[in-house]
This record gives structure tokens, sequence and C-alpha cells, in this order.
């Protein structure tokens, strides 16, 4: 409650004060950072309320611009840690963030942070962690990938994303969507859609439709497997070409057109049609397949 009464900078999320504010500071948005702002306080509330936030949680945000979304997640959140690349946007964040002592912003790459350090310095006396942002569209799969492999203690993932990248994360077996980047996320997280959002919303507006998605953490992946990373290497295999069965494109990966026959009885053993596409595969199936494979490789 002291908190909240402490900060004393204004609410920014209107296209008038984000428009200001640039213009103030003397700022050009840079595209290939992926500078769309939000400027929308409905949008940011469907945000942050699918955060779960209380004042025992963390944030680590990225990619905060000018502060819209860091100032309603400090508002709620007990500590929150925002990584921004722009050092333009650093004076700007100190003058939106005024009175937020409990929010830090860490000017640095992203995907070149060291996370798990940093969780342990900032996040140490929380009761649970979510990454809440509004991404740059340019890096979205590789920071998604970056958190969930790194395994870190995190509650949920709350994220502003290209609708088409919210659907394939998202997707059930058997539809164009269903990928390699479905089973990676649904492996780690159960995700949710929870709203889909006009470009109307962004200063300047993006060229394409985005959604607000929430991965939940799973405690436990939905599958046992003994050779994770083998697992993964079976699933990027099938989804080299699309269109190919999921025989021929593991013929193509694993064996050599004289030890092809073997695949085959490993195929029917973890019991899959040779004849089915990668796509209608679940994660349960492929956790199969790569038992079935990891065991008949290591015999062979
Ligand atoms: C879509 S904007 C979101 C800005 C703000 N959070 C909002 O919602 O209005 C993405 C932000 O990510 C920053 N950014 C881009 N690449 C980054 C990276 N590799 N590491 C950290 N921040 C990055 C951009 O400078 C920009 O501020």
């Amino acid at each position: 409650m002291e908190r909240m009464k402490q900060h004393n900078a204004e609410d920014i999320a209107s296209p008038k004060r984000t428009k200001e504010l640039l213009q103030r500071h003397g700022l050009v948005l840079k595209k290939s950072l992926g500078q769309n702002f939000l400027v929308d306080p409905n949008i940011l509330h469907k945000i942050v309320s699918a955060a779960e936030l209380d004042a025992g949680k963390g944030v680590l945000e990225i990619g905060p611009g000018i502060g819209a979304l860091t100032q309603q997640l400090a508002k709620l959140a007990g500590r929150v840690v925002a990584i921004e690349i722009d050092q333009r946007l650093l004076p700007l964040l100190q003058e939106t963030l005024e009175g937020y002592s409990h929010a830090s912003v860490i000017h640095g790459d992203v995907l070149k942070v060291e996370l798990r350090p940093l969780f342990e310095e900032y996040f140490a006396s929380v009761s649970g962690v979510s990454v809440v942002a509004n991404l740059p569209y340019y890096i979205t799969t590789p920071i998604i990938m970056k958190l969930l492999e790194e395994k870190l203690p995190l509650d949920n993932i709350v994220v502003m994303i290209q609708k088409e990248v919210a659907d394939r994360m998202s997707a059930k077996p058997g539809g164009k969507d269903y990928g390699s980047l479905s089973i990676a996320v649904q492996y780690y997280c159960e995700p949710e859609i929870v709203t889909i959002v006009p470009h109307t919303v962004f200063v300047p507006q993006p060229n394409v439709d985005s959604a607000v998605i929430k991965l939940k953490v799973r405690k436990q992946p939905p599958v046992q497997l003994e050779d994770e990373a083998f697992f993964f290497e079976v699933v990027q295999a099938s989804f080299v070409q699309r269109r190919k069965t999921i025989y021929n494109n593991l013929a193509s990966r694993f064996f050599t057109k004289e030890t092809k026959a073997q695949l085959e009885p490993i195929l029917q053993q973890a019991g899959i049609e040779p004849s089915r596409r990668g796509e209608t595969l679940s994660i349960q199936e492929y956790a199969e397949l790569s038992r079935a494979l990891a065991e008949a490789l290591a015999r062979s």
C-alpha cells in the first residue's frame, strides 16, 4: 500500500502522452528494435491481470520502452526488473518510473543477459516470478525459448506477441499451425490466448495482428523423458519437410539408404503409422517415438 502512494510519475498509456514524451526527449523510434509502444489502458490491464501479481511477487519485463506497462506492473508487484536494450530510453524511464523504488531498469540485450544470476540478485525474497512483456517481435521465439530452456523458476509468462506466433504456440496436433514450436512451448507450459489485440493500440502501429498469450509454466513436463535433447532432435527432424511423412523425415535424419529399413519396426513399436505426417503426432507420441528410436540406435 505504501508503495502505491509513493510514486509520483503520471500514467503514460495514451497516444498523446506517449508522443509528447518521445518528442520532449527528441526520440525517433527504431523499427529495427521492434519499438511499437502500447497506448491502451484496457489492454495493459488485461496483460497485468493475466499475470496474477501481488505484492509478494516479482516480475521480469523485457523491453520496457518508455514504461507504460512497467508502471502498471510496479503498482501491483513487489519487485520489477526491466531489461531494455535501447540506451536512449533510460533517462525517459527514470522519469516515468520516478517513485517506484522497487522497479529497476537494466540496460542490456535480453538474449545476452545471464538470467539465473539476475534472478538470484533481484528475486531472492519473492514468492514467485512472472515474465510480463510486450515483446520486440523480431526476436519473439528466441526470447521465449531462452526463458523456457534455462528452466528459470517462473510461475507464468504473459506476453504480447504476433497473433500468428501465438496460434503456433497454442496449436493442437492436426493443423497447419502445429509444429516444433507448439511442442516445445507445450512441453514446458500450458498456453492460453488471453486476448486478440488490434494494431490500433500501438504507437506506431505494427503491420501484423497481435495477441496476448499466457504460458502457465508446468511444475512437471507432460511426459517423462530420459533424453530431452534427443526428444527435441526427433521433433525438429519430423518437421524438416512438413509435407513429407514421418518415415521419410526421420529416415533422412537418422538413417542411410542401407539402414532405413530398420525404421518401420521402430515406428510400429511406438504405435505410429509410417505414413503419418509430423503434424499429427501428440507430445506423448513423440515421447514414445524418441524412446524407441534412441533404444534402436543404441543397439545398432
Ligand atoms: C514492442 S516494444 C514494447 C515497449 C513497452 N513495453 C510497451 O509496451 O509500450 C519492445 C521493446 O523492447 C526493446 N528491445 C528490443 N530488442 C531488445 C533486446 N534484445 N533486449 C531488450 N530489449 C529489447 C525495444 O527497445 C522496445 O523498448
